[in-house]
């Protein structure tokens, strides 16, 4: 039997004071998953997909399709499992100047090459996609500082989605800034996603505080309090709640 695509076992993790901010979290992610997780402000939901994104360092471990990252590389893992803000804070430049840095990296380089693919086709798919999703072209060259919330936020997004390297995402609060309708084009976009052949995506791993988003979009419930994390039912009251 293939390995899950993501499994953390028994992950913990401490901020600077020392105090635990969550122990023994155990999730498994499998090929076309979508994975809700929810839970109160400060619980430490973010803090999770960056440990999973390893950008944050924690106990525990995390497998990618039953290796570890050390196995893997660092690098590499980051294009196969890949974190997207909620926002892009302190990025400097436009979102185009941001793609042809990420394109830079040695281990995009490298996808590139095996792809036979440069920035032009990359940027290509991602203004087709900001497009799908009601962004105009020209926001591409402006500067992030001058982008409303819900333009930098889609932007960013349509960055992740069309360096087409990775096969989970790890999303957080993705369309927290966006009205109703922009929210539903992304949503469905995302679905469709990962559901496509055509797309290396595989598995999302998703933050949100909209019940009703996660009903939509996910088929795994996630529940974080209290320090830990509990697989749930869409439909039970403390998820409702959140
Ligand atoms: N680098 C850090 N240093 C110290 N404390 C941190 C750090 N990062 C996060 N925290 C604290 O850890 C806790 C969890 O933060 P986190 O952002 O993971 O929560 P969250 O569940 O995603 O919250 P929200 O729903 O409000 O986005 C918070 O109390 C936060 O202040």
């Amino acid at each position: 039997m293939p390995s899950p695509l993501l499994e953390l076992l028994s992950v913990s993790c401490s901020i600077k004071t020392g105090d635990v901010l969550f122990d023994d979290v155990n999730i498994k992610v499998e090929d076309g998953d979508i994975v809700i997780i929810q839970g109160k402000s400060g619980s430490g939901k973010s803090t999770l997909l960056k440990c999973i994104g390893h950008l944050v360092t924690y106990d525990g471990h995390i497998l990618y399709r039953g290796k570890t990252t050390q196995q893997i590389g660092i690098p590499l893992y980051r294009t196969k499992v890949l974190y997207v803000p909620q926002r892009p804070s302190l990025l400097p430049g436009s979102p185009v100047d941001f793609l042809r840095t990420i394109l830079s990296l040695g281990a995009h380089q490298v996808h590139l090459k095996e792809t036979n693919s440069g920035f032009k086709e990359v940027h290509k798919r991602a203004t087709e996609i900001s497009h799908q999703w009601g962004v105009s072209d020209d926001l591409w060259e402006r500067d992030w500082t001058q982008l409303s919330g819900g333009e930098a936020q889609r932007l960013l997004l349509a960055v992740a989605v069309s360096l087409d390297t990775a096969e989970v995402l790890l999303l957080d609060e993705p369309t927290s800034a966006l009205d109703s309708e922009s929210s539903t084009l992304v949503e469905e976009f995302m679905v469709e996603h990962v559901n496509s052949e055509q797309s290396s995506l595989r598995a999302l791993v998703w933050i949100t505080h909209s019940a009703e988003q996660g009903r939509r979009v996910g088929n795994k419930f996630v529940y974080f309090s209290g320090g830990t994390c509990t697989e749930d039912s869409p439909t039970t009251s403390s998820i409702s709640a959140v």
